[in-house]
């Protein structure tokens, strides 16, 4: 996997934001926070959009995208919505090098980074609280994975498993 993320920032995150129609509000709403917050030195909004011609795009195809972007380096991270927040996930995590989880409380968030260096976290809108979802994002982006950490070895088992 080519750029492939350490989560080690180091001046500032690059966020992909998507959603399918299910989860666009609070993708909507989670835009505006990552755009105002000075911990993130990009954010790429891959959709869906109200009133454009993907807004019916099916989670599946958000979830593929938003892994692509990373397992190529184009983003060090990704936080995706729909219904559940399970379907972005499982569909992210058919990409090689690619782990992500949903998460809906702040001890699943801390550790999808620490234990698990996911790049990806996945909520659901029909499942926690807008003001609950964007407590947790802001603190998932405090976190970061340390590579000489206990946890690194079982991470490495996964990679290994893939190849890359
Ligand atoms: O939550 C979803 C997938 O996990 C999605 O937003 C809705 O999917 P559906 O229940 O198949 O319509």
């Amino acid at each position: 996997m080519s750029g492939q993320n350490t989560g080690l920032a180091t001046s500032g995150l690059r966020i992909v934001i998507g959603s399918d129609e299910a989860g666009v509000d609070y993708k909507d709403a989670l835009l505006a926070d990552l755009e105002a917050d000075p911990r993130v030195a990009e954010v790429i909004d891959i959709g869906v959009r109200r009133e454009a011609d993907d807004f019916t795009r099916p989670y599946p195809y958000v979830g593929l995208a938003a892994g692509q972007m990373i397992s190529e380096g184009r983003a060090d991270r990704a936080l995706l919505f729909c219904g559940t927040g399970l379907g972005v996930a499982i569909a992210a995590n058919k990409v090689p090098g690619i782990r992500a989880a949903t998460a809906h409380d702040s001890f699943s968030v801390e550790r999808s980074v620490l234990s698990n260096n996911c790049q990806i976290l996945t909520m659901g809108q029909r499942v926690v609280g807008l003001e609950l979802a964007r407590r947790l994002a802001r603190e998932w982006i405090g976190y970061t994975f340390d590579p000489a950490s206990a946890s690194a070895a079982k991470v490495q088992v996964l990679s290994d498993y893939e190849g890359c």
